[in-house]
């Protein structure tokens, strides 16, 4: 199996079926339904919300910094069984405090699996779009106590009607404190999403930005200043940002020279983890072994930590 770096990976997003019944238990939490089988048969998704809201719902069961050390353990193990050698994780402190559950349980319980686990990895806190620049710049004071346990910040959630531009006071307040910063876009929404990102966040990464093959001047800047890009194919399909993965403009992108990733962004939803997406690009498009070596070497060029 080719040796490759996960960079688009949220963590809550490997919350597996089995683990949501285990944790429920575990925290005396009332599920609706303690069948793994009813559980995964709701994902069946027809945008972004339509997935997050499930997404959301699920993750109430994670409470305590065992539970999240318990997540972190279970994805690593499974990365490392897909030839992962570095990750670069995603979390989301707001949808945990807004339950309570306070942030040194969240950053303590992630980051000791990543001290304990097998692939070397590292932690990036994402902002939740939808509720706003205030509250983003509170999360990160709040998580700068903790400054030395994550690399870089992110923007994710419900991308439409919440342009980067909001964010850039928040993103200014990372850059000067050395964090690295990427953000969603170009994944519902359009290119105008992904300038914003790059202009006004300064972004070193952009998440999805498929849509930004829509605006050749945009796809210019990317490749000369080669801006990786984390695509995730089994999850475009899955919110149908494509119809299909034989529609998927992935082979478009790396024909135009652009640092393409390949990532599983919320594999417990989406139906595989990372070497599932490279082996459905080669089932479904034909893509080559040079091709998808290509794009292994991209996830460790594109990597802020990688020490290889
Ligand atoms: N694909 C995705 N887009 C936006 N926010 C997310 N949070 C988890 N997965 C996401
Ligand atoms: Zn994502």
């Amino acid at each position: 199996m080719r040796p490759k770096a996960e960079l688009h990976l949220h963590i809550e997003g490997t919350l597996e079926p089995e683990l949501v019944v285990e944790l429920a238990r575990r925290n005396r939490i009332d599920l609706p339904t303690y069948d793994v089988e009813a559980i995964r048969a709701r994902y069946s998704f027809t945008n972004l919300q339509s997935f997050l809201d499930v997404y959301y719902e699920n993750m109430a069961v994670l409470r305590t910094e065992e539970d999240f050390y318990d997540l972190a353990t279970a994805y690593l193990r499974r990365a490392a069984a897909q030839g992962v050698r570095h990750a670069e994780i995603f979390f989301d402190p707001q949808a945990h405090q807004s339950r309570g559950v306070p942030l040194d349980a969240v950053v303590g319980g992630l980051s000791a699996a990543l001290k304990d686990g097998d692939v070397p990895a590292a932690l990036i806190l994402c902002f939740l779009r939808d509720r706003g620049p205030e509250e983003a710049e509170q999360v990160l004071r709040a998580a700068l106590p903790f400054r030395d346990r994550f690399i870089g910040v992110g923007l994710d959630s419900a991308e439409v009607g919440y342009p980067p531009s909001l964010f850039r006071r928040v993103f200014d307040i990372a850059a000067a404190e050395g964090l690295r910063r990427v953000a969603h876009a170009g994944e519902e929404g359009g290119p105008d999403y992904v300038w914003e990102a790059l202009d006004i966040l300064r972004v070193e990464r952009v998440d999805h930005g498929i849509r930004a093959m829509e605006d050749p001047q945009l796809v210019a800047r990317l490749r000369e200043e080669r801006i990786p890009l984390t695509v995730c194919p089994l999850s475009n399909v899955r919110l149908r940002a494509v119809p299909s993965l034989r529609d998927h403009i992935l082979p478009a992108m790396l024909d135009e020279g652009l640092v393409v990733t390949v990532n599983s962004d919320d594999p417990a939803y989406f139906g595989g983890y990372v070497e599932d997406n490279y082996q459905a690009l080669r089932r479904e498009l034909g893509m080559t072994d040079e091709q998808l070596d290509r794009i292994a070497r991209n996830s460790f060029e594109a990597a802020f930590a990688y020490e290889g």
